[in-house]
């Protein structure tokens, strides 16, 4: 997390090469961070996948995503072909050990060139099932015995399920040493999701009030606009709960409710994290209808475009029961948190993208106005909003100007924009610098990992013994299925409407 220097010369192998995410994040982050010159004086990048791509294919290829997803964009000033000559692509069957030969290759040759020991990425941007052949494979290579210089990066999700979770970590551990293994979570690395720490424990102000007897309930939305587009492959295997609730969105629930740190020792936050995870109230299989709702995105119209079902997008079968919308109700069984209700919803195909949490206060005790001022009473809320802007507002009621007392709700706000001149780095780039320098604070831990697959296999083992018989159950562009509204109105709530806009939301 702390930056100040350049990291170690480094080799980055990219499992997931000509994958979405290497396209959209992995290379935008190498990208920024050399344009920022955060990135090793020497370094190599190979992208790995069975696509068929010459080297300069591949470079036009990736520079597309740099067009398109960068913050650096390309300036026509010349980086991007420096850069793009440190990266290149290999193309092969990751299931296939015979194969690996040419990664040795690769680190011998880049040893001699550097004259010194590279550090070693291996970074799985691949879907779960593949994880343990290449993880295995990798086993073949002497380089991967090398502790201080070889890393392995696991995307999530970390795992298909708990028994896979916990079968992936075994094999791990017996091929790598912990410090080793770096289970990324990118939203960790995500500017706001880090504030959280540093708003509630630094400041003596939020953290009385941070608990059942001031906090009604608490809302985490994460929606996108995009469909699963090319990634239907991935995503048949993966659905909404797996890919956003079980790792980001847990993420994100342990940050708002844990408990302070001791200390900023990765072990320690790791640990107040855990006991969130295995503090949640279990959802048995009886139960899910009554905590969980999923929904799957019909074809239509939005944002003036036609767009497909997710049946019938790419690699999706007709008949799909994969959710593209999930949203679920948890409770934490502790001191702090009993019965206050954690709602949370992520889907794909939705009004807008915006990722924010939402902790609402419980009411005044007493209403001691005339009853007309309260024409826009609500609670008081602090909303961190990560997406699209990264700010924190503290909204409150004030008395609107004029001879009537009538109230008006108001916010206090915090926007990274106005405050720091410096752009925010996007969570990859952090979160790739930290592997690269070897700091492992913002990954995930083994057994957190596995706490989070428990939390949420109730809910699988629901759904995938009843098959759903209303999809697709929601338009492109809308909130989701209107089951989702119903899961918060039975407790007397609504989602709060995202993304908020700049000053005046007095409609809520
Ligand atoms: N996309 C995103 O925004 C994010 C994705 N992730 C995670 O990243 C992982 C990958 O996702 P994403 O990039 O979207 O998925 P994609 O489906 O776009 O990419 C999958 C990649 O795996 C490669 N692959 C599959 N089988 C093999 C094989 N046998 N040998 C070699 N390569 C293979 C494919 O290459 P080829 O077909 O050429 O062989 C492709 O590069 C997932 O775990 C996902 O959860 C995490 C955060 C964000
Ligand atoms: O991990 C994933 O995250 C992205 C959303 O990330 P964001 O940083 O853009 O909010 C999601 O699109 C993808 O399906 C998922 O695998």
């Amino acid at each position: 997390m702390q930056h100040t220097k350049k990291p170690p010369y480094s080799l980055l192998f990219i499992f997931g090469g000509s994958g979405d995410l290497n396209y959209r994040k992995l290379i935008p982050a190498l990208f920024n961070l050399y344009v920022d010159q955060r990135m090793p004086d020497r370094f190599a990048i190979y992208g790995i996948g069975r696509s068929e791509y010459t080297n300069d294919r591949y470079r036009d290829h990736l520079l597309k995503g740099i067009k398109e997803f960068s913050r650096r964009k390309d300036k026509g000033d010349g980086a991007w072909e420096t850069f793009a000559k440190n990266v290149s692509y290999l193309q092969f069957d990751a299931s296939d050990a015979s194969c690996y030969t040419q990664i040795t290759d690769c680190i011998t040759a880049k040893e001699k060139e550097f004259g010194v020991t590279p550090i070693v990425i291996f970074y799985l941007a691949v879907a779960p099932q593949l994880v343990p052949v290449i993880a295995k494979n990798l086993q073949q290579l002497p380089s991967c015995f090398q502790r201080e210089s070889t890393r392995i990066v696991v995307e999530k999700p970390f795992g298909h399920d708990l028994q896979s979770a916990h079968e992936l970590n075994l094999l791990l551990s017996n091929i790598f040493e912990e410090e080793q293994i770096y289970r990324i979570d990118h939203y960790l690395g995500k500017e706001t999701v880090q504030n959280i720490l540093a708003f509630r424990f630094a400041n003596a102000l939020f953290e009385p009030i941070w608990n059942r007897n001031y906090i009604d309930h608490i809302q985490i939305t994460a929606s996108e606009t995009v469909g699963v587009d090319g990634r239907g492959d991935y995503y048949e295997g993966s659905g909404a709960l797996r890919d956003m609730v079980q790792n980001h969105i847990l993420q994100l629930l342990c940050m708002i409710a844990m408990e302070p740190p001791l200390s900023f020792d990765a072990n320690e936050i790791r640990n107040k994290k855990t006991d969130v995870l295995n503090a949640i109230r279990k959802i048995t299989r009886e139960s899910v209808h009554g905590f969980a709702v999923r929904g799957q995105y019909a074809g239509g119209w939005m944002m003036g475009k036609q767009v497909k079902s997710y049946r019938q997008e790419d690699k999706v079968a007709p008949q799909s029961g994969v959710e593209t919308f999930a949203a679920v109700k948890f409770y934490i069984d502790n001191w702090r948190w009993q019965d206050v209700p954690f709602y949370v919803r992520t889907g794909k195909r939705m009004n807008s993208k915006a990722t924010a949490i939402s902790v609402v206060f419980r009411p005044a005790p007493v209403f001691s106005f005339p009853q007309e001022a309260a024409e826009t009473w609500r609670s008081n809320r602090i909303i961190f909003s990560i997406t699209p802007e990264a700010d924190i507002r503290l909204r409150f009621q004030a008395k609107r100007p004029g001879t009537a007392m009538t109230l008006n709700p108001v916010n206090m706000m915090f926007k990274y924009k106005d405050e720091y001149e410096v752009a925010e780095p996007e969570a990859y780039e952090t979160l790739l610098l930290d592997v690269m320098e070897g700091d492992a604070t913002l990954f995930m831990r083994s057994d957190q990992v596995e706490a989070s697959w428990k939390v949420i296999m109730p809910i699988i083992e629901a759904w995938q013994s009843r098959p759903p018989i209303d999809f697709p159950n929601y338009s492109p562009g809308s909130w989701g299925p209107e089951d989702s509204e119903a899961l918060i109105a039975r407790d007397g709530h609504n989602w709060i409407t995202l993304p908020l806009a700049g000053k005046d939301e007095s409609n809520q």
